[in-house]
């Protein structure tokens, strides 16, 4: 049995193992094996971020050591990542003369190659992705699919463009895959532009997608990152153009991690199990024969010929006929996060009706067989998911409040996001974070559906004009 969702860190512990998510016995810290129902899970996720990735990149292979003469290339880069880097410092017996760094992002494999491959303006944008493992010391807490020291499932994207401007438009492209991504999977989010002192290491400028957990605390679920020229200088990356002078590339990149998975576990799943959207379920049907004695035969047939048509409809649908009690079958089902489960009892195989219910619903309704088409189960399936992107717009909504005053802010926070507004100086943004006792996320640049923010006010430090931002504590 799972604890109750609202003793959330629990009850995540228990789901990601019992759900069969990920084991997380593995003896390394903040390194998990990912069972198979959990890899199903993944690879559904990822076949719609790379169906939208695809649709404007090329999918490359980098390698994973990045000699310690590129890594430590680019000063801020460094400065950012090198209490996390990973060393490989033997090959064998021998003692590397270079060391190798495990890859903890890919800016500094991946550059010194798109020197040689960009010459002229006519090989940009040059947009290519992976989706590969990189590795982070982190030191703080670490979780399951929410802060691993191998990243198992890092989509990080690099494009270079020929100018700013044009970079920046990639930019915005990049928010826009990111919120048909997260759309899809009914997740709401806020996008904010990170303060200066908490942008990506080397970056212009850093563009978050943060979401509220259901203990109030923000998970970061992705970033957009401008990078200017910064790279270019560093690694030399020069086109020709089409003058015939040479001028530096300008370059953006964009990373989602399994943290996707971590947020559709959390926002959806509730007190029995996870809650899956249709099109991301591993399962998406579930046909449970009731079967009495005497009456096997009868029931079977017809589950068995519910069972072949909707899996000739293509559906992923699993008929379980095994001697359970049917409330340990419901369990298990709704554990796994089923979305359409159809119960057939001797009542309904006799006269070809089921009863089906949906996992986020706690309603029954009794159909004819005839009902089950492609059709009437996509339509189903779409209102589901419209329940869910509706019930976590809510919850968000619920854990999100504008204040004036710090006081308030400070009481507010842990319990989720509060919404201010600060003006552009360091001092007063670190100010409000030390007096608040939680992380400036950022300026808002887009609020979620149904909360509303002006988008001017005063600096609820000092009073000069500023900008709605957020606050909050953050895995
Ligand atoms: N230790 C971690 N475990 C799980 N996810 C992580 C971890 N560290 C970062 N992430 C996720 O990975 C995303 C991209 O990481 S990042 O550092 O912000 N950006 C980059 O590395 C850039 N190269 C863009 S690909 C973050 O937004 C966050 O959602
Ligand atoms: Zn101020």
């Amino acid at each position: 049995m799972l604890p109750p969702k609202s003793n959330f860190s629990e009850w995540y512990h228990e789901i990601i193992q019992h759900a069969q998510i990920m084991d997380i016995r593995y003896p390394v810290k903040g390194l998990y094996v990912w069972f198979p129902f959990g890899f199903k899970l993944r690879k559904l996720v990822y076949g719609k971020l790379r169906e939208i990735m695809d649709r404007e990149h090329d999918e490359v292979y980098f390698p994973a050591l990045i000699p310690e003469t590129e890594l430590g290339k680019e000063g801020q880069h460094i400065k950012g990542f090198e209490d996390e880097v990973y060393w490989i410092t033997h090959g064998g017996m021998d003692e590397l003369d270079v060391k190798l760094a495990l890859r903890p992002t890919s800016e500094t494999a991946m550059y010194p190659m798109f020197r040689l491959w960009i010459r002229s303006h006519a090989d940009l944008p040059l947009k290519v992705y992976q989706v590969v493992n990189v590795f982070r010391y982190e030191t703080k807490h670490t979780r399951p699919l929410i802060r691993l020291r191998e990243i198992t499932s890092f989509k990080e994207a690099h494009t270079a463009h020929r100018n700013y401007e044009e970079a920046e438009e990639n930019v915005k492209k990049a928010i826009s895959s990111y919120k048909e991504f997260y759309d899809s999977l009914a997740i709401p989010y806020f996008v904010i532009k990170r303060p200066e002192w908490d942008k990506f290491p080397g970056a212009d400028y850093t563009i978050a997608f943060d979401t509220i957990m259901p203990d109030g605390r923000t998970l970061q679920i992705g970033t957009v990152h401008h990078l200017a020229d910064n790279f270019a200088k560093t690694f030399d990356i020069k086109y020709e153009t089409p003058e015939g002078d040479h001028a530096y590339i300008h370059q953006t990149c964009y990373g989602i991690s399994e943290r996707c998975i971590a947020s559709l576990i959390s926002i959806h799943g509730d007190d029995v199990g996870l809650i899956l959207p249709f099109d991301f379920a591993p399962h998406q049907i579930v046909v449970i024969p009731i079967l009495y004695k005497g009456k096997e035969e009868l029931v079977m047939n017809v589950a068995n010929r519910v069972y072949d048509r909707l899996k000739s409809m293509g559906f992923r649908v699993v008929m379980d006929d095994s001697d359970d009690r049917p409330g340990a079958k419901y369990y298990r089902w709704e554990l796994f996060g089923v979305p359409l489960r159809i119960e057939i009892g001797p009542r309904e195989a006799e006269s070809n009706e089921a009863v089906i219910s949906f996992r986020d619903e706690k309603v029954k309704r009794k159909i004819s067989i005839e009902e089950l088409t492609e059709d009437s189960i996509k339509t189903w399936a779409e209102e589901m998911h419209e329940r869910l992107r509706r019930k976590a717009l809510d919850s968000l909504a619920e854990k999100t409040k504008l204040f004036e005053s710090i006081s308030e802010i400070k009481e507010w926070i842990g319990k989720g996001v509060a919404l201010t507004y600060l003006c552009s100086s360091t001092e007063c943004g670190e100010e409000l974070e030390s007096l608040a006792g939680a992380g400036v996320l950022g300026e808002v640049l887009e609020l979620p559906e149904g909360v509303e923010a002006e988008k001017d006010g005063s600096c609820v430090i000092c009073g000069r004009p500023g900008k709605l931002n957020a606050i909050a504590k953050s895995y």
